[in-house]
């Protein structure tokens, strides 16, 4: 599914009124209905006690609006408004005439909360329409209050387009925001919702369609969406190891053995082909017992086991051999190997996965992957990321798309930007939210586990763009099942590239399992 920033929205909306003559207005009350419709989907409508409240802005009329269709289904429903009324926009103005004329209790909350307080914990269900996407400052003051009462209330929240105090665009707690059970969202879901703090804010997710033209919410010029499934190639029956990628990994030390393994094996277990694993000579007859099918290049060591320059002449041998090549994994951050890592990322002319100490060793030295004319793809967290361009965490986290979407295009990289939920960008802009996934992943070992899966889905076929994003969510299918299995806890590297065949087999016989569990529902 697309998803919609803020400025996407208002050119979707602009649209349908100038193109298809869909109103605001019929906009707003699809949308205030739509809220209605799923309260009464959950309870009986009648007798049922609603607070609304309400902002002076648009995302407040679609709540006046759910008050209409409420109250006219039996709902005892207050409305509380929040705000200059002077500033109240045409058509929430409209809308809280009519309730008015209904003569639904209506009270305009300037100062005092302490009646709106004592409602929100005597209510069913609370209306958050304080303010939707177009909140454009801190929230401070009476705002910031009521939406403290609301928390607070112990009651069932619905948020209205997006917990108000939640940055539409970027999923930042603006100050304070409400803690919903329910948000229905409006034509498409926003970043904000998507996006930690946010999501964690937003609840359950309803995206209600109000009526917009299916060609508005498809629209090309939407660069963001949800990462969904991609076919996966068949394997058909006349058909070689070959076929199904040649990947040369060159990972490890003595140190690390688990890296270099859990990447060279879960590439085999994702259905890649032929397994190539370059690695300090010492690990070799071990990571060998772990994984026989994996076909080892001992390599050349430093005096402390990890990879020496020495062995550079060979690996660019290997790189010409495979199609696909993974640097990084367990490399250590020794300087003599991370010279080495520099200096073979402009001369490997194949798809190149960096990870873990390969983007250390290239941090501060970018322009050596902008150089690069094969696709090259980079698998950070935002500590990684943020070492790698020397911006902060803080400043990343304040608009993770945003930052993600310059850097693709910046250094003409599939970046793979980890964290909840993880991101995928690619050089042309695009972004996909990855859904699947849990924080028992973040563990060690976990994101070697992906490099594999990646290199596996470019073996199968995939173009870089579909490989990088379906390894993504391949692998926090894989977390996810293991979960399952063994509780948040136990989702271990290993547990989770031993399932990854399963998770393979669910997405490519019974797909409908994943929509079911990942979709967004809509209304
Ligand atoms: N554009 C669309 O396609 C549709 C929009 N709709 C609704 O319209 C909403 C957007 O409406 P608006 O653009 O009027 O904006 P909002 O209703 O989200 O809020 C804007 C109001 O809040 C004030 N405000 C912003 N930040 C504040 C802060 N921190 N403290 C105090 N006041 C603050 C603004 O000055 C303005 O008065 C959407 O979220 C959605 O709920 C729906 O009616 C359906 C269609
Ligand atoms: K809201």
């Amino acid at each position: 599914m697309k998803v919609a920033r803020v400025e996407d929205i208002k050119r979707m909306d602009e649209l349908a009124s100038t193109k298809y003559g869909i109103s605001q207005e019929i906009l707003m009350e699809n949308a205030g209905a739509s809220v209605a419709r799923l309260i009464e989907s959950f309870a009986d409508a009648s007798g049922l006690r609603v607070v609304v409240v309400a902002g002076v802005g648009n995302n407040g009329g679609d709540g006046l609006v759910a008050a209409r269709h409420l109250a006219s289904q039996g709902a005892d429903v207050n409305v509380y408004i929040i705000g200059d009324l002077e500033k109240i926009t045409t058509l929430a103005r409209i809308n809280l005439d009519r309730i008015m004329r209904m003569g639904l209790p209506v009270e305009h909350v300037a100062e005092d909360i302490s009646g709106l307080s004592e409602e929100l914990h005597q209510a069913d269900v609370v209306i958050d329409a304080l303010f939707g996407i177009g909140l454009n400052r801190p929230v401070s003051g009476l705002y910031a209050r009521v939406i403290d009462a609301v928390n607070g209330s112990g009651s069932l929240v619905v948020s209205v387009d997006i917990p108000s105090g939640v940055n539409g665009d970027t999923g930042q707690v603006m100050g304070v925001a409400v803690k919903a059970d329910y948000t229905v969202t409006f034509g498409l879901p926003k970043p904000g919702l998507l996006i930690y703090p946010g999501a964690e804010h937003a609840g359950e997710i309803y995206v209600a369609r109000i009526s917009y033209p299916i060609e508005l919410l498809e629209d090309e010029n939407l660069v963001i969406e949800t990462n969904d499934p991609v076919q996966l190639p068949e394997r058909k029956p006349d058909t070689h190891k070959g076929d199904y990628g040649k990947a040369l990994f060159i990972a490890g030390s003595r140190r690390y053995m688990g890296a270099p393994l859990f990447s060279a094996y879960s590439f085999l277990l994702a259905g890649g082909g032929y397994s190539r694993l370059a690695t300090a000579s010492n690990i070799v007859p071990y990571l060998g017992s772990k994984a026989s099918e994996v076909v080892y290049e001992p390599l050349l060591e430093t005096p402390s086991g990890s990879i020496s320059y020495a062995n550079k002449d060979r690996l660019l041998e290997l790189a010409e051999w495979a199609d696909i090549v993974a640097m990084g994994p367990g490399l250590t951050t020794e300087e003599e190997t991370l010279r080495l890592v520099r200096d073979l990322v402009p001369l490997i002319k194949k798809p190149l996965i960096l990870d873990g100490d390969g983007l250390t060793a290239v941090a501060g030295a970018l322009e050596l992957i902008k150089k690069r004319e094969a696709p090259t793809i980079l698998t950070p967290h935002l500590g990684e990321v943020s070492r790698l361009t020397g911006i902060s965490v803080e400043r990343i986290r304040e608009d993770r798309i945003g930052f993600l979407r310059t850097l693709c295009r910046e250094l003409n990289s599939y970046i793979v930007l980890k964290g909840a939920h993880t991101l995928v960008g690619t050089p042309s802009g695009k972004i996909y939210v990855n859904l699947t996934g849990n924080p028992g992943m973040a563990k060690a070992g976990s994101g070697d586990v992906l490099v594999g899966v990646i290199a596996a889905m470019l073996g199968l076929g995939l173009d870089v763009g579909e490989a990088t994003r379906m390894a993504v969510l391949v692998h926090g299918y894989a977390g996810d099942y293991v979960a399952s299995l063994e509780g948040i806890d136990g989702v271990t590297a290993s547990r989770m590239m031993r399932v990854l065949p399963r998770v393979l087999r669910e997405l490519r016989e019974n797909p409908e399992d994943f929509y079911r569990t990942y979709s967004l529902q809509t209304l």
